[in-house]
């Protein structure tokens, strides 16, 4: 094998599926059956299904240690193209060429026998993903770990929910040391807490080297995590280059056509919008927040409050809101900053400020001191989830940063649009739109 061969994880070439498509479980039988009939007979056999070519003469390579996105609407043929690509579906004609470990995250549940438990599955996962016992027992606590689906490790899969299906399968999949990973984000049916996790965990196996093809529906996260993108549209390759540019094809395509549907979508949530009601969505309650710091203060009563002090984790497009939280010092301590900052799920700082320019940040703290931190803001999000972290740390009149505490990820907060102005992106700069012919 040449040092070219050695680089590529994935080789597809002329890569083709044909489903059979009958109009009644009737024609299956005919087609069972009459053709070979036909045949003896010596006459033309005949065909009783319809052909359906969900994927068309595709070619394409992938280096090791490359992320690549996979896009296109329902049914261009994502899933059929990474089902050939772990073996799980067999191609009508081309081929295809792996090397490495392959783990897939594909289909809800597939791979797990729902009469035997959590334990058992994750080993029998493991073993046909060719780990020893040995091996899969070094990793067995790191997998119930990261799944923290509690006692139902011992249950069967048919008890569990798709959530916990999906945290349990995730898991085993990032931690069999996989050459190659491959994600339907469909599948992320998890919370948002555990999407983040999912999402910074496939950014560390990517910096080290993993091979990732991701299906998503996400544009913005394909753009963040893929160095390239495959483009497909009804099971033909229009494009496979740079993932932002082919992003922004496929966004050009998708806004001739359907601008309307996503425009309609937003106008519906736009009553809620109007509202000073504070929502609190109990699915953005969990968090897998991180806690760090030299333990010299502590805080609590993390929360975001809207402009009438209600506590709140959705948000409207362009309201005011509040963030605030209780730093305690459990030690002396001298200028210290206190920070926040509103990331998104790739972990993309969107905004961050500190105190550093107050007054409070010039003094001095005693141990068992305390204060209320308030940043005043305005929403300038766009639609979709971010989390919040808190820190206080001081430079201690050195260069470097010495965290107190740093609370990371502590809330979730979801940003609804209030109008057109905002389709997609981080933020939301308050377009409007001024059209003269
Ligand atoms: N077993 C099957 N028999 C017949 N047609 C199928 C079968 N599986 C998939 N198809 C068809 O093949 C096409 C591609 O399906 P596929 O699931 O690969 O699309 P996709 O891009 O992954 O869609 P989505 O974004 O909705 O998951 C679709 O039109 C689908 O209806």
């Amino acid at each position: 094998m040449n040092k070219e061969q050695n680089d590529i994880a994935i080789r597809v070439e002329n890569l083709s599926k044909c489903y059979q498509i009958y109009d009644t479980p009737r024609d299956r039988l005919k087609q069972f059956i009459l053709p070979r009939v036909q045949r003896v007979i010596g006459r033309q056999p005949k065909q009783y299904f319809r052909e359906f070519w969900a994927l068309k003469d595709i070619s394409f390579e992938v280096k090791k240690g490359e992320t690549i996105g996979i896009i296109g609407r329902n049914g261009s043929g994502k899933s059929t193209l990474l089902q050939m690509i772990c073996g799980t579906l067999s191609p009508t004609s081309g081929s295809i060429t792996t090397h490495g470990r392959i783990a897939a995250l594909l289909e809800l549940g597939s791979g797990f026998n729902p009469e035997f438990t959590g334990r058992e599955n994750v080993y029998m996962n493991a073993s046909v993903l060719g780990l020893s016992q040995e091996e899969t027992d070094a990793r067995f606590d790191d997998i119930v770990a990261f799944a923290d689906i509690g006692e139902f490790i011992e249950q069967p899969v048919k008890t569990y929910s798709s959530g916990m299906m999906v945290r349990l399968a995730f898991s085993v999949a990032i931690n069999v040391a996989p050459d190659i990973l491959i994600v339907d984000e469909a599948l992320a049916v998890g919370d948002a807490a555990f999407q983040r996790k999912c999402m910074r965990k496939i950014g560390e196996l990517s910096d080290s080297g993993v091979t990732l093809l991701f299906v998503s529906h996400d544009l913005e996260t394909v753009k963040k995590i893929c160095s390239e993108a495959l483009y497909l549209i009804r099971g033909e390759m229009i494009e496979f280059g740079v993932a932002k540019q082919v992003c922004i094809s496929y966004e050009c395509d998708l806004f001739g056509a359907s601008k309307k549907s996503e425009t309609s979508q937003i106008e519906a949530q736009a009553d809620l919008s109007n509202s000073d009601q504070a929502i609190l969505d109990p699915d953005l309650l969990g968090t897998n927040e991180k806690i760090y710091g030299d333990g010299r203060s502590q805080i609590t009563g993390v929360m975001v409050t809207n402009k009438n002090r209600h506590i709140t984790n959705v948000l409207n497009a362009n309201t005011e809101f509040i963030v605030s939280y209780r730093a305690k010092f459990l030690a002396e301590v001298s200028f210290p900053i206190f920070g926040m900052m509103i990331t998104n799920r790739e972990g993309v700082c969107i905004f961050g400020t500190n105190t550093e320019n107050h007054l409070v940040s010039k003094r001095h703290f005693a141990e068992g001191d305390e204060v209320v931190v308030e940043f005043h803001l305005t929403n300038h999000l766009g639609p979709g989830i971010f989390y919040l972290t808190c820190g206080i740390y001081t430079t201690e009149n050195s260069d470097s940063l010495i965290y107190l505490q740093r609370r990371m990820d502590v809330l979730i907060i979801k940003v609804i649009a209030d109008n057109d102005s905002c389709i997609g992106g981080v933020a939301n700069l308050n377009s409007k739109i001024v059209v003269t012919e």
